[in-house]
């Protein structure tokens, strides 16, 4: 547990639920997707049993797909296992309200197995191991997520119905940085950031986005595990929001032929010692030897960790040429056509990794992040020249172009069982067959479009 102030103090929740003000806590858990799983708790009894000694939830819920299937492969929980139970236990830094759901209050949880062990292969799990090795060399690390969505004028169950065939974005057209075209939708916008200051999120800023319907609402970077707590609570209450307004809102990685859902992922590093130092910078105000190591080692385990960064089929659709989404692993100094750019100066020094999409597990990536780091400042990596120019037209070694590559990649690296260790690695390239396998199976429209009449 970290010892920061919690949105909502314990003290402070007993007194809410005291005065019927709060009735209702929700204890969740990211999954392998980084989606909130859990139970709803009548507040009295979250407080006397919950609180004490935790609760449980069945251990299928890291290992099962998107669609909830039971599936094979997965060492930790199966048939043959009896699917039982993990326990869950509140980390009441986390405690917050959720003002879009009347009177109540959230958690986020990590588990435990029967004997008291942590669940290795739970994300939250796997980011706080790698933070850990990340103190043992006396730094602590930052992140900022920035999500980008699309907004449809259907409701979710609309849209489900159509096949998500011929929905209504909110804007007809480009409102990239545009204040009249996010007027269109401020009411909704609104609302969301409001609400997630509510939940103890620091609201930065709104703009629009290029793809019709698409707008990006930014948070304030905080302590790693913060940020990627508070991005599952606001991806939730984001399409909580919408549904309760009647709007569909979609992070997924790439919807149309258009525009994807980027989440860039900012990272920065602290002195432990001195919690307020950069070291990112040196007193000059340039990279700091630990960060073009740090830096070094994100080139050279991209493709390796492409799979914590870009986890769906889908999320590959968006590394085209000339999107602002990447092809080239490749740096440079505020260069938006690499995979990796530096931005800021002085203390606000820091790189941030443009590969992740809207659908990634911040949790994984950001473990991705840290340990890729740390695999260049223990290995010494020097890092090469920035790209000064178009890094889409030059030669660099190619982002993966499919989850196939990725996982193979992943399955095969001495940096990740090295760095993660064989089960979590084992486990997350079993989540990739199986999605593999899954669309391997599946008939889809191209090929229906392509093939009925005219084959
Ligand atoms: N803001 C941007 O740089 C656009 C990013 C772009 N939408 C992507 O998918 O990567």
């Amino acid at each position: 547990m970290s010892d920061r102030t919690a949105p909502l103090a314990i003290e402070e929740l007993r007194l809410l639920v005291g005065s019927g003000e709060i009735d209702t806590v929700v204890l969740a858990f990211p999954d392998m997707q980084g989606r909130l799983q859990g139970k709803r708790f009548a507040a009295a009894f979250f407080l006397d049993e919950v609180v004490p000694h935790g609760t449980e939830g069945c251990n299928y819920l890291l290992a099962v797909d998107t669609d909830m299937n039971t599936v094979d492969g997965y060492a930790m929980s199966s048939w043959d296992r009896g699917y039982g139970d993990f326990a869950m236990h509140p980390d009441l830094a986390t405690l917050r309200r959720v003002p879009w759901n009347e009177s109540t209050a959230m958690v986020t949880a990590d588990l435990a197995w029967s004997d008291g062990s942590p669940v290795a292969a739970a994300p939250r799990q796997i980011l706080r191991r790698q933070l850990e090795r990340l103190a043992e060399h006396g730094c602590t690390a930052h992140a900022g997520t920035e999500l980008e969505f699309i907004v449809f004028k259907d409701t979710y169950e609309q849209a489900w119905d159509r096949g998500y065939r011929g929905l209504t974005p909110v804007n007809q057209y480009n409102v990239d940085y545009s204040v009249l075209g996010t007027g269109r939708i401020e009411p909704l916008l609104r609302r969301i950031r409001n609400e997630m200051a509510g939940a103890g999120l620091t609201v930065e800023s709104a703009k629009g986005e290029c793809n019709p319907g698409q707008h990006e609402i930014v948070f304030r970077y905080d302590e790693a595990l913060v940020t990627c707590d508070q991005h599952a609570v606001y991806k939730t209450g984001a399409k909580e929001i919408a549904a309760q307004e009647g709007f569909a809102l979609t992070f997924m990685a790439k919807f149309n032929e258009r525009e994807g859902n980027s989440c860039h992922i900012h990272l920065s590093l602290r002195s432990t010692g001195d919690p307020g130092r950069s070291v990112m910078a040196d007193e000059d105000g340039a990279m700091s030897p630990l960060m073009r190591h740090f830096l070094a080692g994100q080139l050279a385990a991209l493709r390796d960790f492409s799979l914590l960064y870009a986890p769906n089929i889908n999320s590959y659709k968006r590394f085209q040429p000339g999107s602002f989404a990447p092809t080239a692993v490749a740096w440079g100094a505020d260069n938006r056509t690499c995979a990796l750019r530096v931005v800021g100066h002085g203390q606000s020094l820091r790189f941030e990794n443009r590969l992740p999409g809207g659908d990634v597990n911040p949790y994984l990536a950001v473990a991705g992040l840290v340990a890729a780091g740390l695999y260049g400042i223990e290995h010494g990596l020097e890092l090469p020249e920035p790209c000064e120019g178009n890094a889409y037209t030059g030669a660099y070694d190619h982002v993966p172009t499919t989850l196939r590559e990725a996982a193979g990649l992943w399955e095969r690296s001495e940096i990740a069982a090295a760095a993660f260790g064989d089960e979590v690695v084992a486990h997350y390239a079993n989540m990739a067959r199986v999605e593999l396998d899954s669309f391997d199976a599946a008939v889809t429209d191209w090929e229906i479009k392509r093939s009925f009449e005219r084959l």
